[in-house]
């Protein structure tokens, strides 16, 4: 089999993350982690915008348990395309411990969508950004949505914030429950109660079915701090964003790693103080329970709730 190199400049996953100082509540879920490859078992797909270090279901599975997560849930990474046969690996050694997000295109059959959903997969991710994919038409899309509805799995969204306005309509149109990534990538270094970030907290608000992973500060960060070097205070200039969201929609809201950061540029965090960050945006106990364990197991493993 052919061995795709790396993207040129791709950083690696922080090696031997410290300990997180903030303990995590009880049963707390990364909402929002990968794993790639390993490409000699599970090969990227051509379509790929880059090729990233392999990133195991193992070694997801040790950080999940050194930084004191309970489960994961495991988003289909772009470099696979819908070739989810290394997600459907994951979630099949997670002894229930993980859940999935796909991609799928409309030609899927009905037998490969029960196979999805019998190994752990529960929604699908639409993605709308131009360096990351080339989209699917907004029809097939729908029609994709159409599909999963009746299984009552919901529908991921990834875009930047300058796109919100041409999307707005697709987005209120779609028929599940729709989690934004990343807070729709807001630019931070704009006032958190200014026009771009004020459409995001009205799309919220509008549609009780919108919910916001309040995630990756690394990736929005412009001033820092970065999560290195023992930093205690780290991506200051994210948090009133996120913390805004988790205040005013405490029950839609998700966080996750992010692990293992594909196409960061500038650093690499220390994925244990990316965790004390957490505190920072979910203040209170009763927050941090709702971001952390009851909005995802809502939304993930509801049967465990009855
Ligand atoms: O911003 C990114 O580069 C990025 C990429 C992917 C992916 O390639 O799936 O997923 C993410 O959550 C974020």
């Amino acid at each position: 089999m052919e061995h795709a190199e790396v993207t040129k400049g791709w950083l690696p996953f922080y090696e031997n993350p410290s300990k997180p100082r903030f303990n995590l509540p009880f049963g707390a879920v990364d909402a929002h982690c990968h794993v790639f490859g390993p490409q000699n078992k599970f090969p990227y797909a051509p379509e790929r915008k880059y090729t990233p270090c392999d990133a195991s279901k193992e070694d997801l599975f040790a950080l999940r348990d050194h930084l004191g997560f309970s489960r994961n849930v495991i988003v289909q990474a772009t470099c696979h395309g819908s070739d989810n046969r290394a997600l459907v690996d994951a979630l099949q050694s997670a002894n229930g411990l993980a859940r999935g997000v796909a991609t799928i295109r409309l030609d899927i059959s009905d037998e490969e969508l029960h196979a999805l959903d019998k190994a752990g997969v529960r929604g699908v991710r639409f993605n709308f950004v131009k360096r990351l994919v080339d989209f699917l038409p907004k029809d097939e899309l729908q029609k994709i949505a159409e599909r999963i509805a009746p299984l009552g799995w919901h529908i991921v969204i990834y875009f930047e914030a300058p796109d919100l306005p041409d999307l707005w309509d697709f987005f209120t149109s779609l028929p599940t429950t729709v989690v934004v990534d990343h807070m729709g990538r807001p630019d931070v270094s704009k006032p958190v109660n200014g026009a771009e970030f004020d459409l995001f907290v009205r799309l919220m608000e509008e549609n009780p079915n919108i919910w916001s992973k309040v995630s990756c500060p690394e990736r929005l960060t412009i001033t820092g701090p970065k999560a290195l070097n023992g930093e205690e205070k780290p991506y200051q200039d994210v948090v009133p964003f996120a913390r805004y969201l988790v205040e005013r929609f405490p029950d839609r809201v998700l966080f996750g790693t992010d692990w293992p950061h594909p196409n960061l540029k500038d650093h690499m965090p220390d994925d244990g103080l990316l965790v004390n960050y957490i505190t920072q945006i979910a203040p209170t106990i009763e927050l941090q329970k709702k971001l952390l364990v009851d909005n995802p197991m809502r939304l993930y493993w509801p049967e465990t709730l009855k």
